[in-house]
Parts: C-alpha cells; sequence; structure tokens
C-alpha cells in the first residue's frame, strides 16, 4: 500500500528540532506576537500551518515605535523568518486609527534630542529593523488599519505588501518635525511611485488618501472600512466617483475640500468603523501566499526586493551618521516643538523666522531653539 504524507513525514522528519531562533517567541511590551492558523483558499484551516500576526500595540501614541519596540519588532520578525511552520507575515497595529506614525515623539524629545550619541545607538536598532523585515524569510503583508505616517509608512513600505483600509492616510514628516525621511523613504519611494512624486512626498509632507497610495502603486489592494446606516460606504473626504476634472487632470483619490470635506468629516464621525473586509481581504492574499512552493517563495521575494534592498544597503549607515549629528540642531528643535506643542499654539517651529536667523549666519544656540519652540 503507498504511504501517506503523513506516514512519510513521521519516518523522514527528525525527532529533535534544532531551534534557529535567537530568541524565545516571547515579544516586549507594546509587540505583539501570535500565530494565527492560515487558511486555504476556500477558507478552510490548513491544520499545523500558520500565520504570524505582529502588532504594533501604542495606540494612544498612533502605535509609534518606542526604542523597546523596535527590539521588539527585530525579535519579532526574527522569529517569525525562523518558524518553519509560518507561512506569511501579517503586519499590523491595535485599533483602527493609526498604523504606526513612526518614531516615538516623545522619546525623541525628551531623550534623543542633543543626544546624538545615544540617537546613533537606537538607530542601529532602527536600522535593524528595518533590515529584519526587508531579510524575513516570509512574506510580509502590511494590514494598514490606520495612518500610516513618517517612520510608520517607512516599516510599512519595508514589507513586500500593503493592504489598506481607505480611511488610512500616507506620507512623510521629517522635514516639518526636524528630520529627513531616509529611514527607508527615500530608499524606498522612488522604485515604488517613481522619482517626481517621491520628492513630492518627501520633501512636503503633505499626507495623501489610501485612494491616491493605491493608484500611485503603493498599496497593492484597499478596501473600505465606514458603514453608514449597516452599509459599507469609500472614505468621504476624498473623491472617488471621478477620475478627471474639467481639464483632464486626474482627480481621483484627492481629497475633497471646503464643505465637501467637512461633510465628508461628519459622516465619518457618525459612521462606524469595521475592519472586517480589511481581514477577509488581508486573510485572502496570505491563502494565496499558503499555495505555492515555499522555497521558491522565499527566492522569488529575495529577488523582487532587491531594487529596495539595494538603495537601503547602499545608504543605511551613512543616514544613520547624519541622523544621530541632526539631532544637536534640526531634529532636537523639531521634535520638542511637536511634543511641547498642542493643538492652539501649534506644533511646528515658524520656519521663516529660523531662515531669517540662519541667512544672517546666527548660530543654533540654546536660546535660539528655545526661541523658536512654541509655548503652549
Ligand atoms: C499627522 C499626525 C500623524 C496625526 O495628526 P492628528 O490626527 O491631528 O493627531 P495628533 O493630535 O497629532 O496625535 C494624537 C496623539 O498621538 C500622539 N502622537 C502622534 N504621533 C506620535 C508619535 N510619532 N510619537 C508619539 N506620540 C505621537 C500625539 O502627541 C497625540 O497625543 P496627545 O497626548 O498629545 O494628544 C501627527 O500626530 C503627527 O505629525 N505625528 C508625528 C509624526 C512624526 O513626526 N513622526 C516621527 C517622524 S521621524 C521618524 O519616524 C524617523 C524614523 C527613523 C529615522 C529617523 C526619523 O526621523
Amino acid at each position: 500500500m503507498k504511504a501517506s504524507t503523513n506516514d512519510i513525514v513521521q519516518e523522514t522528519a527528525p525527532k529533535q528540532l534544532n531551534d534557529h531562533n535567537l530568541v524565545p517567541e516571547q515579544i516586549v511590551p507594546g509587540v505583539l506576537y501570535e500565530k494565527r492558523p492560515a487558511k486555504r483558499l476556500d477558507g478552510s484551516i490548513a491544520e499545523g500551518v500558520y500565520n504570524a500576526w505582529i502588532t504594533l500595540d501604542n495606540p494612544k501614541q498612533f502605535n509609534s515605535y518606542t526604542t523597546d519596540m523596535t527590539k521588539g519588532l527585530i525579535l519579532a520578525f526574527r522569529a517569525a523568518s525562523n518558524s518553519r511552520d509560518v507561512n506569511a507575515v501579517i503586519f499590523t497595529a491595535v485599533g483602527d486609527k493609526a498604523f504606526c506614525t513612526g518614531g516615538n515623539t516623545k522619546e525623541y524629545a525628551e531623550y534623543y534630542a542633543g543626544n546624538p550619541q545615544e540617537y546613533r545607538q537606537y538607530m542601529r536598532l532602527f536600522n535593524d529593523m528595518v533590515s529584519a523585515i526587508l531579510g524575513c524569510d516570509k512574506p510580509v503583508i502590511c494590514r494598514v488599519n490606520g495612518m500610516r505616517i513618517g517612520g510608520g509608512q517607512e516599516i510599512g513600505m519595508a514589507a513586500d505588501f500593503t493592504v489598506a483600509q481607505d480611511l488610512a492616510n500616507f506620507g512623510q514628516a521629517g522635514p516639518k518635525h526636524g528630520s529627513a525621511a531616509i529611514g527607508g523613504a527615500t530608499d524606498f519611494l522612488p522604485v515604488m511611485i517613481g522619482c517626481e512624486q517621491a520628492m513630492v512626498s518627501g520633501t512636503l509632507c503633505e499626507p495623501f488618501s489610501a485612494h491616491k497610495a493605491n493608484r500611485l502603486g503603493i498599496c497593492c489592494e484597499i478596501v473600505p472600512a465606514l458603514k453608514v446606516d449597516g452599509k459599507f460606504i469609500p472614505n468621504p473626504t476624498v473623491v472617488t466617483d471621478t477620475y478627471l476634472d474639467e481639464f483632464g487632470r486626474v482627480v481621483h483619490g484627492e481629497f475633497k475640500t471646503g464643505d465637501a470635506f467637512k461633510t465628508g468629516k461628519d459622516l465619518i464621525k457618525q459612521g462606524e468603523i469595521d475592519l472586517s473586509l480589511l481581514d477577509e481581504r488581508v486573510e485572502a492574499l496570505a491563502s494565496k501566499l499558503l499555495e505555492t512552493f515555499p522555497e521558491c517563495m522565499t527566492k522569488s521575494l529575495e529577488e523582487l526586493r532587491k531594487p529596495k534592498l539595494n538603495a537601503w544597503n547602499a545608504n543605511k549607515e551613512n543616514s544613520r551618521a547624519w541622523l544621530a549629528l541632526n539631532m544637536m540642531n534640526e531634529a532636537r528643535t523639531g521634535f520638542r516643538a511637536f511634543n511641547e506643542g498642542n493643538r492652539e499654539v501649534g506644533r511646528e517651529i515658524d520656519f521663516v523666522a529660523l531662515r531669517q536667523a540662519l541667512a544672517q549666519g546666527a548660530p543654533w544656540t540654546p536660546e535660539l531653539i528655545e526661541d523658536l519652540i512654541p509655548k503652549a
């Protein structure tokens, strides 16, 4: 009689498996790690195979990552990468407001500001975190549960796929808050959305919608998340029913303006947010990935990641050094301004006043920094 696959496994698989993990699968506070059963395309459970869900858990601070959380993410990606029984990684965050808004600005302002040596050590962890995502042996799906901004956009773009709920905004924050988007964005954006759009995003720091992210090619799929009267509707603050304006310019995915935007905002407040379609589509993508040869999958990932990885590897060490020294002046000022400001006084410095001071040759003194920071 022909032996079953199970019999063959019993006979051939090592009785004792070597553990290649550097760490136990217990991750730090702020980073959750969970193996959920993988599903076949028909929705049935594939016994003994899982998807690793890595979840940022810092919702009060928009799932920004602290130093400890960068460590947790490195360990989590390492664990998922090494797990024989993991099909794909789902990289997401708690809640429906934010996937991640980057580095923790409170920690930046209160610990790293003015302390470049410490920030250089932090940037070792940050770089290793991005490299851990790009080096994961399993496909990584970024499940965008809410806004993906700054370093959040960078770690999200390091993933292989992005599936987003359509209320999520995307974008960079660096030059407005005293940093440069060189934690991956300047490497990934040009290859993902083209140099011109990358320039717009990486310098102007204007958030853009999930619909636009999908059109630009930074998301492979988006789903509605807002339910009004029990029915899903597209993000009502965004133009989704018109492709071109009267002059033939693409308007699909742009934010509405004026009263139309305000009406959209009110509708969001009235409705309820339901991420079930997001979960469905993420699971469906993971199921498609399951129905492939695992080694051929890993090799394909390795090859297809090269445009991102090569750019990242070429720049990450220089970026680390520059970011560390930048903590002495612009980052020190910008992150303190965000952290010490509020909605009333604002969270950004008077950029023109700074430029006027520098135009006269003024040095970066503690007094200049204090004067530039809006006082709550
Ligand atoms: C535009 C925002 C993302 C969202 O704005 P809004 O919707 O108006 O919400 P807020 O009121 O601003 O925020 C709500 C509360 O969350 C706190 N919050 C938000 N983001 C962070 C963060 N990154 N760290 C800590 N806390 C955060 C915010 O303070 C509010 O709490 P409060 O108690 O004060 O009410 C806007 O929030 C925003 O711009 N956030 C900061 C984005 C940012 O600058 N991120 C860091 C970018 S730099 C970076 O990530 C880097 C990575 C590695 C390389 C170097 C580098 O710079």
